[in-house]
């Protein structure tokens, strides 16, 4: 897709959305993702990083063009993703996996073919030979780690200009997952690709990116950080030796916060529930005991008397027992 190369790859601005719904104003609902921005040129490699729940297969999906938000605020290469989605723009997320289609009697080389795997053909090669995918296995027999290069090998063959990668690594073994990450760096290298990449796994991946975004319960809560470009470290292996542990240690760092701000959050939305439960319930008591009382004054006038109970309530609430 040609656009000029000043133009942003990604450009999200003050993104919301809710998973309780969308009105035509924006969302409503309580709100997964809030006022989200991600800002990366061409080229870059940013990884998308957040505790469980926060929100980075939402987000990615919502890129993918798979989940509709009314906010008009997500452009991929210069076209939004909602009214005009661009093609090029390919998303790999671990919920593929599920689909029985891909756990049927079907081989390798026909299933590839079946996704324009013969449009392909030399990436297409490049990649089973990169991600050790043979085209005589059949897809039902082979192992999720197996199934998962197929997966990535049918994603990776075209020529995808931005590419969405939901944690997708997690059960292919270190060398191939080291070979996919180096191929993935120099194709944006190359061609300038940009890739978005959410994972929880930061071993080896610190000469990976050109950007890192932190998502915190749905938002981004920092400047998003332009990591040191991987090229002056990667040349250096006493560079790349220093730099070995820095991800981890800022993942790590902004985990906690996030930790202490979630625990802070919820101890607050307690507080709020009891407050208000605890409002709720005085108020039902109280409407009981009004009612309860109101029999007992009933039935106490009508023999007569009072009882001291049912006085020091009439008191207490300022009835007047012969208009009640
Ligand atoms: N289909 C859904 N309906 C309602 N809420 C959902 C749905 N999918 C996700 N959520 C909620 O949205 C929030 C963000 O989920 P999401 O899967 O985007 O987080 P994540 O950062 O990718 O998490 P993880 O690291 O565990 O994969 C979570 O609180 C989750 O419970």
């Amino acid at each position: 897709m040609a656009i000029s190369p000043e133009e942003p790859a990604i450009d999200v601005r003050k993104l919301c959305f809710s998973y309780q719904g969308n009105n035509s104003e924006g969302v409503s609902g309580e709100q997964t993702l809030e006022d989200i921005d991600l800002d990366l040129p061409q080229g870059a490699r940013c990884l998308l990083i957040g505790a469980n729940g926060s929100g980075k297969s939402t987000l990615l999906r919502i890129l993918a063009g798979k989940k509709l938000t009314k906010t008009k605020t997500a452009r991929i290469m210069g076209q939004d993703v909602f009214m005009n989605p661009p093609g090029g723009v390919v998303y790999l997320g671990t919920e593929w996996a599920n689909n029985p289609v891909i756990r049927s009697d079907i081989g390798v080389a026909h299933f590839l073919d079946s996704v324009g795997g013969y449009r392909h053909k030399e990436r297409r090669d490049a990649l089973l030979d990169l991600l050790d995918v043979d085209l005589e296995w059949r897809m039902h027999q082979i192992s999720d780690g197996e199934r998962r290069r197929v997966q990535l090998c049918m994603g990776l063959m075209g020529n995808w200009d931005v590419l969405l990668l939901d944690e997708v690594t997690v059960d292919l073994d270190a060398l191939v997952r080291a070979e996919l990450l180096a191929f993935l760096v120099k194709e944006s290298k190359e061609r300038g690709a940009t890739i978005v990449y959410a994972t929880h796994i930061y071993d080896h991946i610190e000469t990976f990116p050109t950007h890192i975004c932190h998502l915190r319960l749905g938002r981004t809560p920092d400047e998003m950080v332009t990591y040191t470009p991987s090229s002056t470290i990667m040349e250096d292996s006493v560079a790349a030796e220093e730099k070995r542990g820095e991800l981890l240690g800022i993942a790590l760092k902004w985990l906690r916060e996030d930790r202490e701000v979630r625990r802070q959050r919820d101890k607050e939305r307690g507080r709020e529930r009891g407050a208000k439960s605890g409002a709720d319930v005085s108020k039902t008591t109280e409407a009981y005991i009004r009612k309860g009382f109101r029999a007992i004054l009933t039935l106490s006038l009508v023999h007569g008397k009072q009882t001291r109970d049912a006085k020091t309530f009439y008191e207490k609430y300022d009835y007047n027992a012969g208009k009640n």
